[in-house]
């Protein structure tokens, strides 16, 4: 499939189509309209057609959307139609709470190790989820060809385990550090920081800019 290159925003959109698209398969519907998707996850049709059409065309005038094609579609290019393993550093508070949850069990997606520099937690399984020492993190994400960590360490030691996880050829950093990370090329880094959300919505309250926001 040629790459393609879409916005950010489109990017952000695709997992909400793909969780309703199965929705609609697992109730058996063979196709649906870009209003009818419009109305179930809120988001206005002319962007659905929009994004879609950054893949081609997916549709048909007077037709609509075939289900099981969009799906098939949308699996492939978000990886779930094959198991994704991604590792975690920093098993805390936050850590320990991500260890617990199950990504499994509606993605193609979950932890299979996590990493600490705790003894307490080293040598231990949490959440079903081994966790190992840090002196053997490079060999154990080279091992297992994780390309995506999820970085939830203390502020102060964030870019020193960037730069570990890094050496391990890792792809992506899910960072939830405020720390901004320099990496080397070829990596991404999305940071995901709940105190910037919460401003963000209090100043939309305040400007009352209401429903939601993708
Ligand atoms: N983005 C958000 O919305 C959000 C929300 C809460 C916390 N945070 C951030 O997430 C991070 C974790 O927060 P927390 O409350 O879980 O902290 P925590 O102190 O409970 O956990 C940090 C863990 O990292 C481990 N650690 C320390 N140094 C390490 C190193 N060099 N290598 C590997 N592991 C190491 C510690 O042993 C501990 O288990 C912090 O940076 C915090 O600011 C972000």
């Amino acid at each position: 499939m040629a790459e393609v290159k879409i916005p950010r925003a489109t990017a952000k959109r695709l997992p909400l189509y793909y969780r309703y698209l199965n929705i609609l398969h697992d109730g058996g519907k063979t196709r649906v309209s870009s209003t009818e998707l419009a109305d179930a996850i809120h988001v206005d049709s002319a962007t659905i057609r929009r994004d879609f059409s950054y893949f081609g065309a997916l549709g048909k005038r007077g037709y609509g959307y075939d289900v099981t094609n969009l799906l098939e579609f949308f699996k492939n290019i978000l990886h779930q139609d094959r198991l994704t393993n991604v590792a975690l550093v920093g098993v805390g508070n936050l850590g320990h709470a991500l260890l617990n949850f199950n990504f499994h069990q509606d993605s193609n997606i979950r932890i299979s190790a996590a990493f600490d520099v705790n003894p307490k937690n080293v040598n231990t399984i949490q959440g079903g989820v081994p966790i190992y020492p840090m002196d053997q993190m490079i060999k154990q994400l080279r091992d297992q060809q994780i390309s995506v960590v999820i970085l939830t360490v203390p502020t102060n030691v964030a870019q020193d385990v960037a730069d570990q996880v890094s050496e391990a050829g890792v792809k992506g950093i899910l960072n939830f550090t405020s720390r901004r990370l320099n990496v080397p090329d070829g990596i991404r880094v999305h940071n995901v920081d709940l105190t910037n959300e919460l401003q963000t919505l209090i100043y939309f309250i305040d400007h009352y800019d209401h429903g939601n926001d993708d």
